[in-house]
């Protein structure tokens, strides 16, 4: 059976043409004028683009002593009414457990996905169990390694680990990715707060401020340099972090940062509303920062000095969130967002001028798919891609409410946002999931990603690493050793 999309636009991360888009055994096979095929889809007034690919969210997640509330089927499902077509969630092995026996338990989760999916790995511990699984991790297709430096006494790793972990990456042609907070700092912080009575919501963000992260982010960047490694930084959300990786940029440093659209769009005063419930519900990692933070991360989308744009989806219902009342430390740190990053990022950036309609397909999609290797099955539309596609409608409009969400908590973050621009239709692998309000998506479509290693930057700077490598320096007539 095939499918055409007809009298739309084609919108991707370099063009903008009219086409129509054919569809057959869930690929693009063909893109061209007056197309046909046994089902039309009209895109009249639409634009037709990738579907979007969120990089970043963790699915029934055990943290912080619960599990996080939506799980890969009820997250992939609120991914795909919002124009996500594919997440990459995080296996988290518990500190001493085999990395292959934490996928097995992350691979069970997955049978009601209703989209394609894919992990990163995080590096929890180190020893020589890990620096032999990370290999066999990689031959499965999982080419990316997730190191929080923060969460002391629970995920944290030390320097020491993440630069062996690192310089394995490096050797394996595999992404590093960090969660740059200081951990040590975080906990200092947290402790003094609690000790001087200072125990609401609002502490969470007094004792992770943006030197925290910026620190972080420039240690993690340095210690990727000295392996020879690319570094990609998870929900950057502060000018200190984004300075840090502007700068290893500027020198030719393969660093790629991810603002969450939470951060683009939400800041701090949302932890002094006098509601416990309120500002409990926004508590996550790194906080909601002010204006002007807000304002360098759009302007690091504009100038190209960060890539992606993701959501860090870990949603927490009210009552597992008030397991930290008179407590901030408990409080499970996450909020939701898979639904909303498309409609809101295009609300506050195209539909503002802050973002061009290309520049939304590069960061909603297409950069993430090159940076993880898996360009241009996902993340484009071109012949042979799968077909990951939205219908785009720039006039469609709502306001945002949790009572009409797909995810399973009881509140939204975005509450009341009103967005204009939301899918008409949305694709998976050829499969309509949505059309408008109907909710089509199937539990169970959802396959697996495997991506290969050795991506273009791991070749180049490991060939440049080698090139400049220190060398030891021949000598001849060395002088006898003195007495
Ligand atoms: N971000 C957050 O607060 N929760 C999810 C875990 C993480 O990414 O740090
Ligand atoms: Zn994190
Ligand atoms: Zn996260």
């Amino acid at each position: 059976m095939t499918k055409v999309i007809r009298n739309g636009t084609v919108v991707t991360a370099d063009r903008t043409w009219k086409a129509d888009v054919l569809i057959q055994h869930g690929k693009i096979v063909a893109i061209g004028d007056n197309l046909h095929a046994d089902h039309e889809f009209d895109a009249t007034g639409c634009y037709i683009m990738p579907g979007g690919i969120d990089p970043h969210t963790h699915l029934e997640m055990p943290f912080m002593g619960t599990y996080s509330a939506d799980d890969f089927e009820s997250g992939t499902r609120a991914a795909l009414s919002g124009g996500t077509t594919m997440v990459v969630d995080f296996c988290l092995p518990s500190p001493g457990q085999s990395l292959l026996e934490a996928l097995q338990m992350w691979d069970n989760k997955t049978s009601k996905a209703c989209s394609d999916y894919s992990f990163h790995m995080a590096i929890t511990w180190w020893g020589e169990q890990v620096f032999n699984e990370m290999a066999q991790v990689v031959d499965k297709g999982i080419t990316s390694f997730k190191h929080f430096m923060a969460y002391k006494g629970a995920l944290m790793v030390d320097d020491d680990e993440m630069y062996s972990s690192f310089k394995r990456c490096a050797e394996l042609g595999a992404l590093p990715l960090v969660h740059a907070e200081n951990g040590d700092v975080v906990a200092q912080l947290s402790a003094k707060l609690l000790a001087e009575g200072n125990n609401g919501p609002e502490a969470h963000a007094y004792s992770r401020p943006p030197e925290v992260e910026g620190e972080a982010t420039n240690r993690a960047i340095m210690i990727a340099d000295m392996v020879g490694s690319p570094l990609y930084v998870v929900h950057t959300s502060c000018e200190q972090a984004h300075e840090a990786i502007r700068r290893a940029r500027q020198k030719g440093m393969r660093v790629y940062g991810e603002p969450l659209i939470q951060h683009l769009v939400l800041d701090e005063t949302e932890y002094f509303n006098k509601d416990w419930d309120h500002a409990a519900r926004r508590v996550m990692s790194p906080p909601f920062r002010n204006k002007l933070h807000q304002d360098s991360l759009w302007a690091g989308l504009q100038a190209g000095s960060l890539q992606v744009v993701a959501t860090d989806h870990c949603s927490f219902t009210t009552d597992q969130k008030r397991t930290g009342v008179g407590n901030f430390t408990k409080i499970p740190n996450g909020t939701g967002g898979l639904e909303d990053r498309m409609p809101v990022l295009w609300t506050k950036g195209v539909n503002t001028g802050r973002l061009t309609m290309n520049e939304f397909v590069a960061v909603t999609s297409t950069n993430i798919a090159k940076i993880l290797n898996m360009y241009p099955k996902k993340g484009a539309i071109v012949e042979g891609a799968d077909a990951d596609i939205i219908v785009w409608d720039p006039k469609r409009k709502k306001t945002i409410a949790a009572k009409s969400q797909q995810s399973v908590i009881d509140y939204n973050v975005f509450e009341g946002i009103e967005v204009t621009g939301l899918p008409r239709f949305v694709f998976t692998r050829g499969e309509l999931a949505i059309q408008e309000h109907e909710v089509r998506a199937h539990p169970g479509h959802g396959e697996f990603v495997a991506r290969e290693p050795h991506a273009a930057v791991n070749r180049a700077l490991s060939q440049w690493k080698e090139i400049t490598a220190p060398r030891k320096v021949e000598r001849t007539g060395i002088p006898a050793t003195g007495v």
